[in-house]
């Protein structure tokens, strides 16, 4: 089955935050992008609330509890107390568990299994028992040692870090070396019982690959390539782009 598409709306929130006007509407791009088929809709609130702001949680909700059942909410973020407690509010379908510095411009890692396997363990434990489902970025270096201690947390799934290899736009041999070992990391958490899903830097160029060279991928999550194919495409017809690179017969 292909991967599922989920629409990152933190770019939109970006550039909606530019002025103290209601516009590009978070939401209202949000529904284009479910209406075009995408699987779910992604947010990363950061402690700055520099592009989603708290106050778009509950309205992303009722817009998928409302108008889209079948569609997942992902939210992702470091699993401070104030992070913990917004996705308790807001019951996501999903969180990803980021290991970002508040101060940090973008996500640039994964976890640390072997340092904070044990915080991730409560905190998994915690989401958990909430009825969300749990995933984890992840490194995707090959570490077949650090997957088993991901498995130990209780997590659902493993989120692969993929900013490496969609910073190999121009350097498609570097690319390949790279997607092998994105290969290895999800053959590993395939093996030990993970699901897994993928993001940062995917565009409709880097996807393919992906997409063959990991077939059990459950999820991607995109938003700054795709929100910048949405300024030349429009979103429907990008959502649709990049469904046919996630390999959908569509
Ligand atoms: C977790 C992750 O990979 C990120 O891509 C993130 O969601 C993007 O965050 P920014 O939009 O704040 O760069
Ligand atoms: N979870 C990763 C994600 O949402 C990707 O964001 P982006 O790098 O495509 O902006």
């Amino acid at each position: 089955m292909p991967a599922k598409l989920s629409v990152n709306l933190n770019a939109i929130a970006m550039l909606r935050n530019r002025r103290d006007l209601p516009w590009p509407s978070v939401a209202g791009i949000g529904r284009i992008a479910l209406q075009a088929g995408a699987y779910g809709l992604t947010v990363h609130p950061r402690p700055d609330q520099r592009h989603i702001r708290f106050s778009d949680l509950p309205v992303l909700r009722a817009l998928i509890d409302d108008e889209f059942p079948s569609a997942e909410f992902n939210i992702e973020g470091y699993p401070s107390e104030d992070f913990l407690l917004l996705c308790e509010e807001t019951q996501p379908e999903q969180v990803t568990l980021v290991p970002d510095d508040p101060l940090q411009a973008t996500s640039d890692h994964g976890w640390d299994f072997r340092v904070h396997g044990a915080m991730l363990h409560t905190v998994v434990s915690r989401l958990k028992k909430g009825g969300m489902r749990v995933s984890l970025f992840a490194d995707g270096d090959g570490d077949v040692e650090a997957v088993k201690l991901a498995k130990q947390t209780g997590a659902d799934r493993i989120e692969l870090y993929t900013g490496p290899y969609g910073g190999c736009f121009d350097d498609p041999a570097k690319g390949e070396k790279l997607l092998e070992l994105l290969g290895k990391t999800a053959d590993a958490a395939i093996a030990e019982g993970l699901g897994v899903n993928a993001g940062h830097d995917l565009t409709v160029a880097n996807l393919p690959a992906l997409a063959r060279r990991i077939p059990q991928l459950a999820e991607v999550s995109i938003g700054h390539g795709l929100t910048a194919d949405a300024l030349e495409y429009g979103m429907a017809e990008t959502v649709r782009r990049f469904r046919r690179a996630c390999g959908e017969a569509i």
